[in-house]
Formats: C-alpha cells, sequence, structure tokens
C-alpha cells in the first residue's frame, strides 16, 4: 500500500494499526489473510476438493519419498489460483451484480485460470507420483 499523500487526515483506526515492520502487523496481515482461505474454504466447494486433493498428493508424496517440491508448487498454484478466482468473483458481483458482458469475461478468464493450474498440477502429479507408486505395487 502506497504511503498516504501528506496533508492527508489519518484514516480511521490508524493510530490503533502497528508500524508497518513490527511483528503485531505481519501477524495482523496474516490473520486476514487466513480469514480470506478460511472464507473460501467455507463458500466454495472447489476449494474443499483442492484442498483435500493436495493433502492426498502430498501425504503420497512422503509415503512413495517421490520429490515433493514439484506436487508443493503444483497444489500452492492451484489453491491460489482459487483463492484469487474467488476474490475476483467478490469483485465482480459487487460492481456488477446484473449481468454485463464484461462481467461474464473476468468471471470466465479466472474460471480458465483455475482450469489450467488444475490441468497441469495433474500432469505434474502424475507424472511425479505414478512411477514410484507403480514401481511400490510392483515390489509387493
Ligand atoms: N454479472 C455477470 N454478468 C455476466 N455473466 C455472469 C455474471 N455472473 C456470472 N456470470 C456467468 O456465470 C458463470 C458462473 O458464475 P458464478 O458467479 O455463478 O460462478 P460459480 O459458478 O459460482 O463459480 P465457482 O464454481 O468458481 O464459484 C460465470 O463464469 C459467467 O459466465
Amino acid at each position: 500500500m502506497s504511503p498516504p499523500a501528506p496533508g492527508t487526515p489519518p484514516e480511521p483506526g490508524a493510530a490503533r494499526r502497528p508500524s508497518a515492520r513490527s511483528p503485531r502487523r505481519w501477524w495482523r496481515s496474516a490473520r486476514f489473510a487466513w480469514a480470506g482461505a478460511a472464507h473460501t474454504y467455507h463458500t466454495q466447494a472447489n476449494f474443499r476438493v483442492e484442498c483435500w486433493a493436495a493433502l492426498v498428493a502430498l501425504g503420497l508424496c512422503v509415503w512413495l519419498r517421490a520429490p515433493l517440491a514439484p506436487v508443493a508448487l503444483a497444489c500452492a498454484l492451484v489453491l491460489s489460483l482459487e483463492l484469487v478466482n474467488t476474490a475476483l468473483e467478490a469483485v465482480v458481483d459487487l460492481v456488477s451484480p446484473e449481468w454485463h458482458p464484461l462481467a461474464k469475461v473476468a468471471k470466465d478468464a479466472a474460471a480458465g485460470a483455475v482450469l489450467l493450474g488444475s490441468a497441469g498440477a495433474v500432469l505434474v502429479g502424475v507424472g511425479t507420483l505414478l512411477p514410484p507408486l507403480l514401481a511400490h505395487l510392483g515390489t509387493r
């Protein structure tokens, strides 16, 4: 956030806000971020499915001793895209509650980003987990 212009009256509550570099400020921001993720988890069924799918994929990584980084990155990408998609949907609903072609473009493009990221994550997951899984099953 950019600093206020000189002479701008302080916004309400600014006096109670911790300074920019304090750990309290960081903790406050982390709590807002967590609230956004929790809201998305409670309202978006897709996000819930993606969270559990990510947990299963990471668990399989540990169990199969497969590389964790690509799977963790793919999971983080999909979950982040879903959070951004939810944020964008909320803004679109706020500014354009009525049907509008631009609102449709914005929502469809955001949904497309989630779809593309999810397809990539599935490829990464299958490519990383399938060979060790087959090897594990073959040695039984
Ligand atoms: N204000 C609007 N103007 C035009 N089209 C809209 C509008 N709101 C929604 N749509 C269309 O309806 C589709 C579904 O929108 P909606 O807000 O219901 O998302 P959703 O199905 O709940 O998505 P998600 O499952 O990710 O939450 C959008 O992708 C868009 O094509």
